[in-house]
């Protein structure tokens, strides 16, 4: 084995491969693309990453990988050449070229480590940069228009979305790369060492018949009829791994209703009632589990046979060559070795089926997620136009999804003078008006003028972001502590932090650790920072403080502590920046307080109260409601409740009759 001439060839041989490849790879995915369901899905998902308008980096990483991967090739093709020429000199006893083989070896080996660490870094790169993109392009989708909150009326709501951001979107990243490369590899490979077997086969002579080059064309008829077999055993696998993703997911998702409702569980002492729904979710998991062992035992145990019999068959075809001195022990070992190599490279199909099937469910997932955000997009919508701080409903018709009449033709509008409470009897389609006018609602027909986005709305059980109490109190104007995250350019910046991190650069790890922190909130005991020194551009709580921004910040926490004041929640002004699940931490009635706390300080010009004060008693419903009229005297009111105190506050009534007649009437609220 010459060095220069294996290097020229290696050169020529890369070159012309790489131009090969490439050309084929796209003709593939193209094909892939035009003519299968899941390349369809496939392409949907991927087509914008990679497209150069957008970005050129993500093809030419590609492009990249592609070329170390026929490098890997071409280092097996010089080491099957190497083993020849060892196995070669040990026969001939020649100790120059085989410890000039050993030298060889050294090199190679160098070239080797070389070649996977640095192919491992891209590719770990190529795969984080692509999921970073993918997970704020379906969060992005999820979010829009909300998409989150819509997909509930659609036929078929999607299951389990926060699996599919999470968990499928670094799968298919993942899965993506390593199935790509494992083909790509596979058939290069198959190619090259073809090539190899080529030259070293004999002819065979089987019943009176010669059989030329007949090591190629036995694998090549062992592989394929293997993997016929294997890809028949292996079917059902496909749809045993999706259901194994959405049994854990419907399991985990039941855990966390558990955690979530503790309380009223526990009050109706209802363990045994989600002990028996657990344990049935966990039993399909399990069921499942076991299918899957049984099915993989039998895929698994014709592939382990099938590469076992591999390992002998090419020394039982040569075994009479080498005796008859046709060939040397480096032709049969390399004979072995590129039979050996070919059989595996054929293999990886057959071997890669399941994680194929694995992949084609991630893919069936992700493409029903973005399916699902489609429909719900498409899915009817009032018409809400914005004229100013208008209040006005024009010929609106209000249905539920099967179709039963809530309300039928409402015209009305509501000025900030004259305050409007909605009554009727439960079910009759109170909250439902809300949703309408909040256009989330999509069975309605009419018109909806409202402000287009200061107009606030307060539910009976208020939500409570995760964060600290002031996060709580301003919500939802974007949160301090969230706010980085949201942007792509602080993601990027957290990525180079992170990048920088990794090579041990002090100043950027802790811009890490502090994005981090933000991140992820910290514990009570480390996250209550002094109310003057934070405030809702407390993202500069890191950050050497900017007069400006301090200033500002005081602003806004002495506005946060008078406003506690108010609602009566003055012993919580200590705690104005405890990070805390303060949804569990305050009863309801103060969380309703809480609530009017943020009206007051969002100041809208319209605000929809849907029983905001069921858990005040009468005292503190009177001083909440006074406060508000009081303090907002041009935002224009209109509450939902059933209680008669209500009545006081409010100049006018709207009563909807329920019962699926859609019929309603305007009164004095006197
Ligand atoms: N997502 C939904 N899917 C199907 N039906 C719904 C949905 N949301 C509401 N409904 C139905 O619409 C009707 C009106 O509900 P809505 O919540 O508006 O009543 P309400 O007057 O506010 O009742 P309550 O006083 O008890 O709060 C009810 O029959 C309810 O079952």
């Amino acid at each position: 084995m010459n060095l220069n001439k294996a290097l020229m060839d290696s050169g020529m041989w890369l070159a012309q491969a790489y131009l090969i490849t490439v050309v084929l790879a796209a003709a593939s995915i193209w094909g892939l693309a035009r003519f299968t369901a899941w390349g369809r899905q496939f392409w949907s998902l991927t087509a914008d990453y990679f497209s150069p308008r957008r970005n050129w980096r993500p093809l030419a990483a590609l492009l990249l990988i592609l070329f170390l991967t026929l490098c890997a090739v071409r280092l097996d093709v010089l080491l099957s050449d190497w083993s020849n020429t060892m196995y070669t000199s040990l026969q001939q006893l020649d100790a120059p070229a085989f410890w000039q083989a050993m030298l060889l070896f050294a090199m190679l080996a160098s070239v080797h480590v070389l070649r996977v660490l640095i192919t491992f870094y891209i590719q770990q790169a190529f795969t984080i940069r692509w999921r970073v993109w993918l997970n704020e392009e379906l969060l992005g989708r999820w979010l829009d228009r909300q998409a989150y909150y819509r997909t509930q009326y659609l036929d078929m709501p999607v299951d389990n979305p926060d699996q599919r951001i999470q968990q499928d979107v670094a799968n298919f990243v993942d899965m993506s790369l390593t199935l790509a490369v494992g083909v790509v590899n596979a058939l290069v490979s198959t190619f090259a060492f073809t090539l190899i077997l080529w030259t070293l086969s004999g002819p065979l002579h089987a019943l009176g018949m010669e059989i030329p080059r007949a090591m190629v064309f036995l694998v090549f008829a062992y592989v394929i009829i293997a993997t016929v077999f294997a890809v028949k055993i292996g079917r059902p696998l496909i749809m045993l791994n999706f259901l194994n993703e959405r049994y854990n997911a419907d399991y985990r998702y039941a855990l966390v209703r558990l955690r979530e409702y503790s309380e009223s569980i526990a009050f109706y002492a209802g363990e045994k009632v989600e002990g028996a729904l657990l344990r049935s979710r966990f039993g399909h998991v399990i069921g499942n589990a076991w299918a899957i062992v049984y099915r993989s035992i039998k895929f698994q145990g014709f592939n382990l046979s099938i590469s076992q019999a591999a390992v002998v068959f090419p020394f039982i075809i040569q075994a009479q060559r080498f005796f008859s001195k046709q060939i040397s022990l480096g032709d049969l070992m390399q004979t072995a070795q590129a039979f050996g190599q070919l059989q595996d490279n054929l293999s990886f199909f057959r071997n890669a089926y399941d994680s194929f099937a694995t992949y084609r469910a991630t893919l069936d997932r992700l493409s029903g997620f973005t399916r699902a955000i489609a429909e719900a997009r498409a899915l009817p919508e009032p018409e809400v136009l914005a004229r100013g701080s208008r209040l006005a409903l024009e010929k609106l018709t209000v249905k539920t999804p099967a179709g039963a009449l809530l309300l039928a033709d409402l015209s009305l509008e509501v000025l900030a003078g004259a305050p409007l409470l909605i009554r009727g009897p439960s079910g009759s389609g109170k909250t439902t008006l809300l949703r309408a006018i909040a256009g989330l609602w999509p069975y309605c027909q009419g018109t909806i003028v409202r402000p287009e986005h200061d107009a606030l709305f307060l539910s009976q059980k208020p939500y409570l972001p995760l964060g600290s109490l002031r996060d709580a109190l301003y919500y939802p104007r974007q949160l301090p502590g969230m706010a980085n995250l949201t942007q792509a350019a602080d993601i990027q910046r957290q990525q180079k932090a992170a990048h920088a991190s990794a090579h041990g650069t002090p100043g950027n790890l802790d811009e890490l650790v502090s994005a981090r922190k933000d991140e992820l909130g910290t514990g009570p005991e480390t996250s209550s920072v002094p109310p003057a020194a934070a405030g809702p551009l407390a993202h500069s709580r890191a950050a050497a403080p900017d007069p400006a921004q301090a200033y500002e910040a005081n602003a806004w926490t002495e506005r946060a502590q008078q406003v506690l004041r108010q609602v009566q929640l003055g012993h919580l002004i200590d705690r104005l920046d405890l990070v805390a699940d303060w949804g569990r931490i305050l009863s309801l009635g103060e969380q309703q307080r809480l609530a009017f706390g943020r009206l007051l300080l969002a100041e809208p010009a319209a605000a929809f109260l849907d029983e905001a004060t069921s858990a005040m008693d009468e005292g503190l419903e009177d001083a909440m409601y006074s406060l508000v009229r009081e303090q907002l005297p041009r935002t224009i009111l209109v509450s939902v409740g059933h209680r008669s105190t209500l009545l006081a506050h409010h100049s006018r009534q709207l009563v909807l009759q329920g019962q699926g007649s859609g019929a309603w009437e305007i009164a004095a609220a006197a």
